[in-house]
């Protein structure tokens, strides 16, 4: 291929022409490029803006798989909640537009996928990564929840990295806003991946919901396995509500005791995001302020003078 466009053939090899896709909104051209994978009713790709030369990440939903309007109403529901979010560790919202065929979401590109990859390398992480991973998704929870917004949906799957290997918090399928002040959700559309009792027990649930999630989260980079893992739903589901998880013997004291308070029962005995970053296990153990890419594949060696 030639390097028609300057972006060097090693890129320009991911685009061919075959797919071009043209949004009138803003009289800009994309090339759609290699398959990143599918995520609900969206076939994701990297597609390239031709008038910046930019690479993106476009969820594209074909309009026979949105048929109902309760489907397209989903999507415009996602839309409508991530487009006024602008934080470092929320990904970022390009734009949204239609053709006769698809609707596009185009959003900010994660070059170095998901944490489930980097697990799915690692098998597990050290404290110090951990950190490092949690200081961040706290950070964009944080964010999302002082604009009323309650997540849902946290998992490895939405914890994005860029090529800095900054986190990004994606996919607001699930997501809802909160109303007013003290508002209780009874259901939800769709199946968390993390889903917190209150929710499967449908008691009402609120933000306490993700905190919830962020223990999951952090018990699943540390051990390597979620906490309530099992090989049906359902047992699943009866272990969240018995509370019934156990930890590997690896496990500091520290790390222990955070998670066991993300994952208290009761909603309101969870502690609050900044109640997290205050916690000895953050307190106390070295936290990284870059990490390097090769944490992707191999464990790294922090410096001795940081124990753990
Ligand atoms: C486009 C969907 C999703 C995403 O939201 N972003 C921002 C993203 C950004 N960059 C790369 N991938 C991204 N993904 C992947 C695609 C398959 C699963 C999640």
């Amino acid at each position: 291929t030639s390097d028609v466009n300057g972006l060097g053939t090693d890129i320009q090899q991911h685009f061919d022409n075959t797919h071009i896709i043209y949004d009138n909104s803003t009289d800009t051209t994309f090339l759609r490029g290699r398959l990143l994978g599918k995520g609900g009713f969206a076939r994701c790709y990297e597609i390239l803006n031709l008038n910046t030369n930019k690479i993106y990440a476009g969820k594209i939903i074909s309009k026979t798989r949105i048929s109902k309007p309760h489907q397209k109403q989903k999507i415009l529901r996602e839309v409508q909640l991530q487009k006024n979010l602008k934080h470092r560790h929320v990904v970022e919202f390009i734009n949204y537009f239609e053709d006769d065929s698809n609707v596009y979401i185009i959003l900010e590109n994660c070059s170095r996928k998901s944490l489930v990859h980097v697990l799915k390398h690692r098998k597990y992480l050290t404290e110090p990564e951990v950190r490092y991973y949690l200081r961040q998704l706290v950070a964009g929870v944080e964010y999302i929840h002082s604009n009323q917004i309650i997540h849902r949906d946290l998992k490895l799957g939405n914890m994005l990295l860029n090529n800095e290997m900054d986190l990004k918090l994606a996919d607001f399928g699930l997501a809802t806003k909160v109303d007013f002040a003290g508002e209780k959700k009874m259901t939800v559309c769709g199946t968390p991946n993390y889903i917190a009792p209150e929710v499967l027990q449908k008691k009402g649930h609120s933000f306490e919901a993700d905190i919830w999630a962020v223990g999951c989260i952090m018990y699943a980079l540390l051990v390597g396995r979620p906490p309530f893992e099992t090989t049906t739903l359902k047992e699943t589901y009866l272990r969240i509500t018995e509370n019934n998880y156990s930890f590997p013997s690896s496990l500091t004291t520290a790390a222990k005791n955070l998670i066991r308070k993300c994952l208290h029962p009761e909603p309101t005995s969870r502690p609050l995001l900044q109640e997290i970053l205050a916690d000895e296990f953050f307190v106390c153990g070295y936290l990284p302020h870059s990490l390097s890419p090769t944490c992707c594949t191999a464990m790294p060696k922090f410096p001795s003078r940081y124990a753990s």
